[in-house]
């Protein structure tokens, strides 16, 4: 089973691998796919650019041989549509059973997504446990619906939705962006090797293609 980890990783923080990592061990994955998103839905543009994005997803990924950098989203024109990746996980990889990573906070808000009722057609949901992002009703009804035992989820190709409670971080995109923003230190926030480039993108935003953080 392959797992697929989307976000605006904006930038990728350890709350991002932590969530990889345990939802990988949990579901015996053969390997997370981090897709970045090239113009997310549903919520303002990022600060930094997708070339910036990507390059720090790849330094961040690059020691651990079970995490692999996807650009296919930024090689695609217009919206980054979730259904529009797992239609094309299905072509590129049809052998392999698909798990799309979520963290609670966006498994909250998957009503609002494009298709959404599609989703699990083409894969199951692994839902993770997130700091200040408690299950809401709408989608407790949702992951009711859907739950599969652990064994009926790795035999089944898609359709299961199942909750795992992991190691409870809480670390946002959004709180490094203030901090950068501020000239605060972000390290043991974000993995050692990003410190430099995110301070260079943060503290010469006239040369590089920063844009000016919300
Ligand atoms: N600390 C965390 N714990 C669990 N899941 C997380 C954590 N941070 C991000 N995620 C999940 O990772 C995915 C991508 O998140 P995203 O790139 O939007 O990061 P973010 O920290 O939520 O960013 P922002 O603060 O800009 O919204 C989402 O499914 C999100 O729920
Ligand atoms: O497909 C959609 O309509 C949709 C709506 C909102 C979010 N998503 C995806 O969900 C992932 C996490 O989103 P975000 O905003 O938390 O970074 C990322 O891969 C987004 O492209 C997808």
């Amino acid at each position: 089973m392959l797992g697929i980890l989307g976000g605006t990783f904006d930038p990728i923080h350890l709350g991002h691998l932590r969530l990889a990592e345990e939802v990988r061990e949990a579901l015996s994955l053969d390997r997370v796919h981090f897709v970045p998103a090239a113009v997310p839905p549903h919520r303002p543009q990022p600060a930094l650019s997708a070339e910036v994005r990507l390059e720090l997803v790849r330094a961040a990924v690059a020691e651990n041989p079970q995490f692999v950098l996807d650009d296919r989203e930024l090689r695609r024109q217009g919206a980054s549509y979730t259904i529009d990746t797992l239609q094309d996980f299905h072509a590129t990889h049809p052998d392999h059973h698909r798990v799309l990573i979520l963290g609670m906070d966006a498994f909250n808000g998957l009503k609002q997504w494009h298709r959404w009722s599609e989703l699990l057609e083409w894969a199951h949901i692994a839902v993770a446990t997130r700091p200040g992002a408690p299950l809401a009703d709408a989608a407790a009804q949702l992951l009711d619906d859907h739950a599969l035992p652990l064994e009926q989820f790795r035999r089944q190709r898609g359709g299961g939705i199942i909750r795992i409670e992991i190691t409870r971080l809480d670390i946002s995109a959004t709180a490094i962006r203030a901090a950068l923003d501020a000239g605060r230190s972000v390290r043991y926030l974000v993995p050692e090797c990003l410190l430099n480039p995110l301070n260079r993108h943060y503290s010469a935003p006239k040369k590089s293609q920063y844009k000016k953080p919300r």
